[in-house]
């Protein structure tokens, strides 16, 4: 025990008791100081305290330093007035007894406090404990951060009472900030940066740069003076106490993992509010906590992983289905050696390559081969067809969007760009890109960052840009379609495929490849291509490029009969518009016409695509027909050669307008 009593006779008589009773007596004190000394000596279990004492602190500054240090007192004194016994009983003492006393008095009431306390401390520890595991619930609940964050404020706020809780999440240079002002017993606002701008006639963007200020190394406390100086260097909590009539602070800092920071400032209407036992508390909790915090941020990462894999397994399914027949890249002329070299030179860096070319000449192919010889090679490679998607669905195909923010917008949505994070993203037919979306993409390439449709902070993005078009893009650009900047910006590595006239000793290996892979997947013999088709092949101009002599072989594949070299089934014939415009880039929005029509009726839309498509399978199933004279079924018949079951021949045939007749001397004047 410890006496604190400035009565020397009192002290004394004090000594005595205690001493006869059993309790050892480490020291009288008869001020603050000389206790303070005593106790750097030897830590008492209890001490008894006056509230006068010598010098100018009293008792009760002594207690709430005997508070901090966790040791019990009990006060021993005269009744006083009022306003000093509420001082006393904020003090928390295990007990109080009035001078004068009986030894017997006194005796009973050291006895009833010691239990009382060691009662009430180990309440205390499982009071802890229970804290400790409702914190865990509300920081591993499911929902967002702002729901776990104001559910692990409510469980605190019994330890650590606050009329305002601000928590700031920083990851590198990430910030976030969650404000909950207390407007009830358990009632919360959660308090945007957009309430407190209303609040205070701020715009977002001065609130954004405002200064956070120092952020104290450890615990700490701010009342009266050290809250106006805190106030002074940390503009948002002069702020937030101006707007709120906030007067004092407790202030928590946390490192979590190695990159994330959480500072969480209690603050409170009160003056006094924080004590040393709301210190002492966090303090104890703060492993626990940065430990909680360390789980629900990794569970968010695995949540967040497993997302984004979810996403590229999706998305890759997709893509095995479209791009199955992608083996390699066939060719050995000197133009496409050039292009190799040139891959191979840009491959390794970040550089954003366009890849210029006609239709069909392999663009994607190409971009493909860049992303599988970078260091991006493991990470996905996401492409766009900026031609195939409604103008008004691509910048929320490409940037995402936030929940509610346009009519249709039922669910958050990740954008390519987000998704493509660590990969590549191959923007093909970027030419066809609306105007306003070209100032996006722009400031993509320069800032490196995205913000979602709706969004309020940009998201950055490590992503790799390759573009593709079959258009003249310094003619879009000269004729205000497309942006000069973005251009100078996608143009910093051109490559410029040739196209297949361009290359013509390729068309025999392209042949045999095409030739190969289409057996196979037919099931067929390949019985080789004859020389006579071999240089029909190499003299024709291919408006269509390799796409059109994969397709041209494809048919050949189809209508040979496995024992002889491939026929083509129709004679290939230079249009007018291919024969006069040689050269690459040479037509620029023209699609092949391998019919010889006039180029105005190259197709315009999907409309015409399609009518297109189905005149060519049209024609083709006649011709087969006519090959069968007409049979359909059994061996030898139509649906063989075309590789198809009758009844599937038969349906294409009536949604063709293709008559089913007998005999077919004349298959196409049956339905013309
Ligand atoms: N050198 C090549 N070797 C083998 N196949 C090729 C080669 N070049 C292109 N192809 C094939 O030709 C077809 C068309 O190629 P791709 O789609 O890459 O052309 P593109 O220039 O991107 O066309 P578009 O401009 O119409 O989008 C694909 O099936 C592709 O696999």
């Amino acid at each position: 025990m410890l006496i604190v009593e400035d009565e020397y006779i009192i002290a004394n008589d004090l000594e005595l008791i205690l001493q006869e009773a059993g309790y050892p007596v480490i020291g009288i004190a008869d001020s603050m100081t000389e206790a303070l000394m005593l106790m750097d000596q030897q830590k008492p279990d209890i001490v008894l305290l006056d509230i006068y004492l010598k010098g100018k602190e009293t008792g009760i500054d002594l207690a709430k330093q005997l508070e901090g240090m966790g040791i019990p007192f009990i006060y021993i004194s005269a009744n006083d007035n009022r306003s000093v016994l509420e001082a006393v009983k904020a003090t928390q003492p295990i007990g109080y007894i009035v001078k004068p006393f009986r030894e017997q008095d006194l005796l009973t009431v050291l006895e009833i406090s010691r239990y009382r306390y060691a009662h009430s401390v180990e309440m205390k520890l499982r009071e802890e404990k229970a804290l400790q595991i409702a914190l865990t619930d509300a920081l591993s609940a499911s929902g967002s951060w702002e729901q776990k964050l104001l559910k692990a404020a409510m469980v605190l706020q019994a330890h650590v009472p606050f009329d305002f809780l601000s928590i700031q999440h920083r990851k590198g240079n990430d910030v976030h900030r969650f404000n909950y002002y207390r407007v009830g017993f358990e009632e919360y606002q959660t308090i945007s940066l957009v309430d407190i701008q209303q609040m205070t006639s701020t715009t977002v963007d001065q609130l954004l740069q405002l200064e956070p200020g120092p952020i104290p190394t450890g615990l700490e406390r701010y009342d009266g003076d050290t809250f106006a100086t805190f106030c002074k260097q940390n503009r948002f909590v002069q702020m937030l106490a101006t707007t709120f009539r906030l007067e004092s602070a407790l202030v928590m800092p946390l490192g979590v993992g190695p990159v994330d920071t959480f500072c969480i400032t209690f603050l409170s209407r009160k003056g006094d509010s924080y004590l040393s036992r709301h210190l002492s508390l966090l303090e104890r909790l703060e492993q626990p906590i940065v430990l909680m915090l360390e789980r629900a941020l990794a569970f968010d990462e695995v949540a967040r992983l497993s997302e984004q894999l979810k996403r590229e397994n999706n998305y890759l399914q997709e893509e095995v289905k479209t791009l199955a027949n992608f083996e390699e890249i066939i060719g050995r002329s000197p133009r496409l050696l050039r292009v190799f070299e040139q891959v191979t030179q840009v491959a390794t860096t970040d550089t954003t390559v366009l890849i210029l070319g006609e239709s069909g000449t392999g663009k994607e192919l190409i971009a493909r081969a860049v992303h599988n010889l970078s260091a991006r090679k493991g990470k996905i490679l996401v492409k766009i067809n900026c031609a195939t998607l409604p103008a008004a669905l691509i910048e929320s195909e490409l940037f995402g969007h936030e929940k509610g923010s346009f009519t249709g917008a039922f669910e958050k949505r990740i954008g390519k760009f987000e998704l493509a994070h660590g990969g590549t993203i191959f923007l093909d037919e970027i030419g066809e890109m609306p105007l306003e979306l070209q100032a996006k993409l722009l400031r993509v390439l320069q800032e490196k960052e995205i913000e979602r449709i709706g969004g309020k902070t940009p998201i950055k993005t490590d992503v790799r840009i390759m573009a593709a078009t079959n258009r003249h893009l310094e003619k879009e650009v000269a004729e205000g379609r497309f942006r000069m900047d973005l251009y100078y910006r996608l143009a910093t590595f051109p490559i410029l495929l040739p196209s297949l006239r361009e290359r013509p000793g390729d068309i025999p290996l392209l042949a045999q490849f095409f030739a190969r892979k289409a057996a196979r997947k037919l099931g067929k013999p390949f019985r080789g291509i004859s020389e006579t088709v071999l240089s029909e092949l190499i003299n024709y101009t291919w408006p269509g490029n390799i796409r059109e002599l994969e397709n041209v072989i494809e048919q050949a594949v189809i209508i040979n009969d496995g024992q002889s070299p491939l026929r083509l089934g129709r004679p290939l014939e230079n249009n007018f518009f291919a024969m006069t415009t040689p050269g690459p880039m040479s037509q620029p929005d023209a699609g092949f016409n391998r019919y010889g029509q006039p180029a105005s009726a190259k197709p315009r839309d999907m409309g015409d695509v399609k009518q297109i498509q189905q005149e060519t399978e049209r024609e083709y199933i006649l011709a087969v027909l006519k090959q069968t004279n007409g049979r359909i079924r059994g061996t030898g018949g139509a649906a063989e050669l075309l590789n198809l079951k009758p009844t599937t021949l038969e349906y294409r045939m009536e949604k063709l307008g293709i008559r089913k007749v007998l005999s077919m001397q004349s298959p196409t004047s049956s339905n013309d």
